[in-house]
């Protein structure tokens, strides 16, 4: 018979879930064995209390066999049972919760350490939102497969399997009487999943809803009270909790209507049903016992029953969860460029061939060398087209043209996000995927368009976990003219920035963000529209750092504003994926009717 799709990813899920579940939990093993053996251990003693109750009322209480010793070992039994019961489980949770807890601490770590190393391209497909929520979320789903739900199934089928046992051998009969009008427990715990389901899936949908609702109105406060937006905004969120809340007490109501009542009926009934059946017999002194036993199991049969029934949707939600960590854990890494020994090779094949100067050193190579460079993000729509390009070191190079004409681009693939599959770009004439990470890493400086800082100190934000000396970070902030806001703040670099850098100026973070660059002394800095949120003052001070910089450090800028890229030794001016023009500014502006010429008026114009 052909399988189903459905089948197939349902099996493949499961089949994610339980071998992700194994990895994060294979250094504890010993632990999962311990747990299993003080989980049977207590289900067995369990077991055995009402069959000690019953030999003791069954051979000493009725017959009036009064003897002492045995009759206080048999109450002992019936008590310590119980209680050494109680501590192995005591010991068994003890032993899973650090097992679980621990597990989802390690799924944590390899999930925030694989997403550190995915590729760009992965993150223009990716939802920060969803992205977050497989981390938290997803990931604690495995502490609830552990001990909610496969615990609690091995428990409770372990205490029905010796439950059952126990009353075959005590009265096989009337085990088969009670094991017939089990399955109406089933039928009762199915009916009530039936009538909750839907209550169960809305109340989660408008959980995770009622979560991005106060996400986005954090996120756009200043557009949400620009806009006198509250009131809406605050119906939306009662609209959402209202829905909530009703939700969840559907849920509960069938939970108070149906389940336990029906369950406690039912509890009722076998009771009677066991009590009927012993009042047709002929009540012998050993049918008392026996009677007790029964009485004691029967909770015991109908409770485990009710668990494993209700596990299986929460098995369900956790297995799709954990398989979603699975999957995430599956996307490909971005490249590690050549391992260190490749890079020691690589060396040592640059020391030889500079012996022979050849002329193509690293001493006299150009910075940044692109040769007939193509690049689609999909397939069959170019953004480059046989772009070729040449840097010297030490210069000043800015990057223009009109929005999508292909320079993010252009700057995303000189910083590796992407691979170049067409054409080469070379970094000091060595091919950019022969450079090892750190040393690219420490080469290449990037400063973004929008500076992100850490909600951390001004320090750590231009540290950024490098471990440089304060003489570093200063020399640092004081070329980023950064130096001098940063002491004047109350604690200097020690003062906490808030969230986002909260506490500073749009220009203020982006001189923040261009000191962070140079603090890895890099031999080429990338900045990527940096000039275009900051006032005209601040503008001038960036022109003053990176005039500073030349001849030491090989500038590429890309700029929408043109005054700050006015002073570039060369300016390339792109139009779709292609150089349309290059050159110095004074250049550009004799071409009548070039480009640049255009795109500068324009900017005077408004200005
Ligand atoms: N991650 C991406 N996935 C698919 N297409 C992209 C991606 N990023 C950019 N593009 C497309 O590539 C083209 C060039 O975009 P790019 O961002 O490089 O232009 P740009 O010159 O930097 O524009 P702007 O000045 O507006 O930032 C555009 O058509 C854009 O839609």
């Amino acid at each position: 018979m052909p399988t189903k799709p459905e089948q197939i990813s349902a099996r493949r899920q499961t089949w994610q879930a339980f071998s992700l579940l194994r990895r994060a939990a294979l250094p504890d093993q010993h632990h999962l064995g311990w747990a299993v053996m003080w989980l049977v251990l207590a289900a067995l003693l369990e077991v055995m209390g009402p069959i000690m109750g019953k030999a003791l009322i069954d051979e000493h209480l009725l017959p009036h066999h009064l003897d002492w010793p045995r009759m206080a070992g048999l109450l002992a039994g019936v008590v310590l049972t119980g209680w050494i019961a109680s501590g192995l489980r005591y010991l068994q949770l003890v032993r899973l919760s650090g097992l679980a807890m621990r597990s989802v601490m390690r799924l944590r770590e390899m999930v925030y350490t694989h997403v550190l190393l995915l590729p760009m391209a992965f993150f223009d497909r990716a939802i920060t939102g969803q992205l977050v929520s497989r981390v938290t979320n997803d990931t604690e789903a495995v502490k609830t497969l552990y001990i909610q739900v496969l615990f609690v199934m091995l428990d409770s089928t372990i205490v029905l399997i010796g439950t059952v046992a126990a009353m075959a051998w005590l009265d096989w009969h009337l085990m088969l009487i009670v094991l017939a009008l089990l399955p109406a427990v089933l039928l009762i715990v199915w009916l009530y999943q039936r009538w909750s389901a839907p209550a169960v899936t809305r109340a989660r949908a408008l959980r995770s809803d009622i979560n991005g609702q106060m996400a986005e109105s954090i996120g756009g406060m200043s557009v949400l009270q620009a806009n006198n937006a509250e009131a809406r905004f605050g119906k939306r969120f009662a609209a959402t909790n209202q829905g909530h809340y009703t939700a969840r007490l559907s849920e509960l109501r069938a939970n108070a209507w149906l389940l336990r009542p029906a369950l406690d009926m039912f509890n009722i009934i076998l009771l009677a049903a066991v009590i009927y059946l012993f009042g047709q017999r002929e009540m012998t002194a050993a049918e008392v016992g026996v009677l007790y036993a029964f009485i004691s199991y029967l909770a015991r049969v109908i409770e485990p029953l009710i668990q494993i029934t209700m596990q299986f949707s929460q098995l369900q939600q956790s297995v799709v969860a954990t398989a979603r960590v699975a999957t995430l854990l599956d996307e490909a890494t971005a490249t590690e460029h050549a391992a260190p020994e490749h890079a020691a090779g690589l060396a040592a094949e640059r020391a030889a061939a500079n012996d022979g100067s050849n002329g193509n050193d690293e001493g006299n190579a150009a910075a940044v060398a692109i040769r007939h460079l193509n690049f689609a993000y999909n397939e069959g729509q170019p953004v480059l087209h046989d772009l070729s390009l040449e840097i010297p070191q030490g210069a000043f190079i800015g990057i223009v043209g009109h929005t999508g004409s292909g320079k993010s681009t252009l700057l995303s693939l000189l910083l590796r996000f992407y691979p170049a599959r067409h054409g080469s770009i070379a970094i000091h004439g060595v091919p950019l995927d022969a450079i090892p990470n750190d040393r690219f890493r420490a080469e290449v400086g990037l400063v973004p368009q929008d500076p992100f800082l850490l909600a951390a100190s001004a320090r750590e934000n231009i540290d950024m976990g490098r471990g440089l000396s304060q003489a570093q970070i200063e020399a640092a902030a004081r070329a980023a003219h950064a130096h001098d806001f940063i002491a004047a703040l109350d604690q200097g670099y020690d003062t906490a920035l808030g969230e986002g850098g909260s506490r500073l100026s749009v220009g203020q973070k982006q001189l923040v963000a261009i000191a962070r660059a140079l603090a890895g002394t890099p031999r080429i800095l990338l900045l990527d529209e940096a000039t275009s949120h900051i006032d005209s003052q601040t503008e001038q001070i960036v022109q003053t750092a990176l005039d500073e910089l030349r001849g030491k450090v090989t500038v590429i800028a890309i700029a929408h504003r043109l005054s700050t890229i006015r002073d570039a030794d060369r300016i390339i001016v792109l139009n779709h994926g292609r150089i349309a023009e290059t050159g110095a500014h004074e250049q550009l502006m004799q071409i009548d009717g070039g480009l640049y010429q255009r795109l500068y008026l324009l900017q005077q114009l408004a200005a």
